[in-house]
């Protein structure tokens, strides 16, 4: 961890590029300086079974949970969650002009002591 984990409505598989997404969104963490780079994780959950508002439209939604370790302080959490979900907006503002879409963005500390870890990718940035 972090995990940037994104679900996805299906319906935007061929319009929501999400590497370019993730690339600014790991340089960013990782530029912080409080997110170890071996520990950014971010991946996409397609969801084909969803149902949204009245149903009357190709609605789509991207919501994001960004889970991070416990110990950073809420002024250090809020100013990371307001970059973030400002790169998300711009990531989709062209899509966000052409159809219904709704983003949306949390973050999500992990317990102090039940978070489990066990990572060597952490060595190769040593
Ligand atoms: O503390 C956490 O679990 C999340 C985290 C970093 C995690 C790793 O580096 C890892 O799982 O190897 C964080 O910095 O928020």
């Amino acid at each position: 961890m972090p995990h940037f984990i994104v679900e996805c409505t299906e319906n935007l598989r061929d319009s929501a590029d999400f590497q370019p997404l993730f690339a600014q969104v790991h340089e960013y963490m990782a530029g912080t300086g409080i997110f170890p780079i071996g520990g950014i994780r971010s991946r996409v959950h397609w969801i084909d079974t969803y149902r949204m508002a009245d149903a009357a439209a190709d609605y789509a939604f991207v919501h994001i949970t960004l889970k991070v370790g416990h110990g950073r302080d809420e002024a250090t959490r809020k100013a990371v969650g307001d970059h973030l979900f400002g790169l998300v907006k711009t990531h989709f503002a062209k899509l966000m002009e052409d159809r219904y879409l709704a983003l949306s963005f949390e973050m999500v500390e992990l317990h102090p002591v039940l978070n489990y870890k066990h990572n060597n990718v952490h060595a190769r940035f040593k």
